[in-house]
């Protein structure tokens, strides 16, 4: 099978994903793309793939025992089930991918991972689903870690995440965001915590921009743009990519969550491409 495979519910949505950590690396509506995927994106299966939705597990950020991010996102996984469809037709598929000696020996528990896409008119529904099949517990941090494709970062917004305490990543400390509309003009690298709403981003800042509702479960969103001088030092990313990204990733980052054996628990997003709507 190819690493990489479209699938379509048949009415104008498709996805595309790389059995590389499973990763979402296109979404389009019509002709619409709505995930960003780097230019420069390493995509035989080397590397963890720099756009679309990679997975991230079992550790957010760098990581003592492993790869930053965890491994789920660098190994293969399979297709499990293929196209199943709902009560009202709607399609989705299911990947998985379970321990193994190269992960117990970074990460010595056992687990199994089954991601499932699902795909709406306008929606995009995935859901990491985390079992623990060993006999002890395990702890984890976990992330959705998406990639929008948007106009100009310049232009671009985020509703949702105003009150919110955050940790700022590039500058230190935590702080409490005060602005309804967050923009972006620098090197942007925040955990919002405990979220309470949906997130909206707006793409562009035109009086009709097109929306992109994000729901989840998750209590933590974290909100990522490398801009100028980061991007330069990043080989898998164009220098002049900064501009048409953004990453909105809904996560389990704060605080660990624990699984007791036997036991299966699901990190969920959805994403609801809007009508035009004023900002
Ligand atoms: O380069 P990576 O490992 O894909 O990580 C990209 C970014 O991912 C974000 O989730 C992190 O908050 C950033 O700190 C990190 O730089």
């Amino acid at each position: 099978m190819a690493l990489e495979q479209t699938y379509s519910n048949g009415s104008g949505s498709q996805f595309t994903i790389n059995l590389c950590g499973a990763t979402v690396t296109s979404w389009k509506i019509g002709e619409e793309e709505i995930l960003f995927c780097s230019k420069k994106a390493i995509r035989d299966g080397s590397k963890a793939i720099r756009g679309g939705i990679p997975l991230v597990f079992p550790n957010f950020g760098p990581w003592e025992l492993g790869p930053q991010h965890g491994f789920a996102r660098n190994k293969q996984w399979k297709l499990d089930t293929d196209s199943v469809k709902d009560q009202d037709e709607n399609p989705s598929w299911t990947f998985i991918l379970e321990d193994d000696e190269g992960t117990r020996n970074m990460w010595n528990k056992r687990f199994r991972l089954e991601y499932t896409v699902q795909l709406f008119i306008d929606t995009l529904k995935t859901s990491l689903y985390v079992n623990n099949t060993g006999e002890d517990s395990f702890s984890f941090t976990t992330l959705l870690h998406t990639y929008f494709r948007v106009d100009n970062i310049k232009d671009t917004r985020i509703k949702g995440l105003q009150n919110l305490k955050y940790v700022d990543k590039v500058n230190g400390g935590e702080h409490k965001e005060e602005r309804e509309l967050v923009c972006i003009d620098e090197n942007y690298d925040r955990i919002y915590k405990d979220r309470v709403d949906n997130v909206t981003l707006y793409p562009d800042n035109n009086q009709s921009s097109i929306t992109r509702e994000i729901s989840t479960n998750l209590p933590d969103i974290v909100v990522w743009n490398p801009w100028i001088e980061k991007a330069k030092g990043m080989s898998d990313f164009d220098d002049n990519e900064y501009l048409n990204m953004i990453c909105v990733e809904v996560g389990a980052v704060s605080k660990p969550l624990t699984l007791a054996p036997g036991n299966k628990m699901v990190a969920s997003q959805t994403i609801k491409v809007g009508q035009k709507s004023k900002i």
